[in-house]
């Protein structure tokens, strides 16, 4: 048998932990499946001596995780602290420069730095590993940029992050309100030290940054994500959606259109009784187009401890079989900057509004929308609460542009109380 395979492992939280757990649990496996055994060396985290449930005392205790990267008995470092600057960069860069093979699940990291950090891996011959950090347990990279890898991709979508769709899913379902439900993804382990980036939408940006790096072969850019979050969605979406056989859903989406490359990610409606819509929980989902193989749905966990683990320890177990492949699918020299396009495709829109209950502010409404070109196909009043009259509009095909300009002139209009909700209802 070939030489252990030796661990360093940076962080022993939610992802950490599962790690160490799978690699006691499933050691045998692990050894029949790569003809090495795979150990670990050492580990760091912020407390030596807090109780995580799992026994550590084998291994050597670093404080500084950068110290890793220059141990003679690591073979592999595992970055599971997270953030996008700091001790993480700092550990990755380190052991790119000691020549050692890196996994990591850190998609802010990566979506802000990927470009120069694969750069700089290629350059050394390391690997730079990075299955969990998107869509957690979904083997969705490894699908991407081998089994999918003769494929034109044309199109990317899907639920990218399990914290928002556990909110959405949890308060349809349970009617829980949202602090509930949020700390109950708290519990399971969903989400990010800073959890704002989970319901601003920006960790599925990060997500959907690295999957079209692979899929489109162009450099991560984080910034070419039009992005908004679930915040500013209530219950009364959420019921207002369910009347309408909808669902509402973080999605992203990344197209090639004649004009370049469309990427948002933002709230929107999709039929219940789609293969989105039927999305529950910490689940993601996601779907890619391809020339060839038409279209491909992954669903699975997309955060949490063993589901995470899983892909990080997909990743270690290709480093021990000797499998090397670019970090993003191609040489990273080779990546194009994107050309950015704005979604200009016509759809349906949701709009959700609370007026002012007095004489004319319905028609106040309808005015400003028809001066936007916007059309009325439906609308709802739902039950009014003290002053105000919530209506939930659903318009005919139109732009993201006029939804924009519709909901300015209806602001001005002065009968609404706060900003219109508007969502794009996906409908295929
Ligand atoms: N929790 C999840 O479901 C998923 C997490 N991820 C990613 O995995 C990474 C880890 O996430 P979690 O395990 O959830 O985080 P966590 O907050 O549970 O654990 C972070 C660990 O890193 C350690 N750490 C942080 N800063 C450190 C420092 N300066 N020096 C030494 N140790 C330090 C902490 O002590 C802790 O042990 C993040 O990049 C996250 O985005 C990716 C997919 C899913
Ligand atoms: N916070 C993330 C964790 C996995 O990436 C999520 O909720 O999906
Ligand atoms: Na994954």
């Amino acid at each position: 048998m070939t030489s252990p395979l030796r661990l360093g492992i940076a962080g022993l939280g939610t992802v950490g932990v599962g790690l160490v757990r799978i690699i006691q649990r499933n050691a045998d496996l692990l050894t029949l499946r790569t003809g090495r055994e795979i150990v670990i060396s050492a580990v760091s985290a912020k407390s030596r001596t807090r109780n995580r449930g799992v026994d550590i005392s084998a291994y050597d205790w670093e404080d500084d995780p950068v110290a890793l990267a220059r141990r003679d008995d690591v073979d592999v470092v595992i970055e599971l602290m997270g953030g996008e600057n700091g001790p993480a960069k700092a550990l990755t860069e380190a052991a790119i420069d000691a020549g050692k093979d890196i996994v990591t699940a850190n998609k802010a990291m990566l979506a802000l730095h990927g470009q120069e950090l694969a750069e700089r891996a290629e350059e050394m011959g390391v690997a730079l590993r990075f299955e969990a950090a998107v869509a957690g347990g979904i083997p969705v990279i490894k699908a991407l940029s081998e089994g999918l890898a003769g494929n034109r991709i044309t199109r990317i979508k899907g639920v990218m992050n399990g914290t928002c769709n556990y909110i959405l899913t949890r308060m349809e379902d349970a009617g829980l309100p949202y602090e509930t439900v949020f700390d109950e993804a708290s519990q399971l382990g969903y989400l990010e030290a800073d959890p704002t980036l989970d319901v601003g939408g920006i960790d599925a940006a990060h997500k959907l940054t690295l999957l079209s790096a692979i899929a489109f072969g162009v450099k991560p850019d984080f910034d070419a994500i039009q992005t908004s979050g679930i915040e500013r969605i209530s219950i009364e979406d959420i019921r207002a959606a369910a009347d309408l056989g909808l669902r509402i859903k973080l999605l992203g989406v990344a197209r090639v259109t004649g004009r370049g490359l469309e990427q948002s990610m933002s709230p929107c409606l999709v039929p219940a009784d789609s293969p989105l819509g039927q999305l529950k929980g910490g689940m993601n989902m996601i779907v890619i187009e391809g020339d060839a193989v038409e279209q491909v749905i992954l669903r699975g966990p997309g955060a949490g401890e063993g589901p995470t683990a899983s892909a990080v320890i997909g990743d270690v177990v290709d480093i021990a079989r000797g499998m090397h492949l670019p970090v993003f699918g191609q040489p990273a020299t080779t990546l194009q900057a994107a050309v950015s396009a704005k979604a200009t495709a016509a759809k349906p829109w949701y709009l959700r509004m609370s007026l002012l209950d007095k004489p004319g502010a319905l028609a106040k409404v309808a005015e400003a929308l028809g001066n936007a070109g916007v059309s009325i196909n439906r609308m709802r009043q739902y039950g009014h609460q003290d002053t105000r009259a919530p209506v939930v509009i659903i318009t005919h095909k139109t732009t993201r542009d006029a939804i924009d300009h519709a909901s300015a002139l209806a602001v001005k209009t002065g009968v609404l109380v706060g900003e219109p909700v508007a969502m794009a209802i996906e409908e295929d």
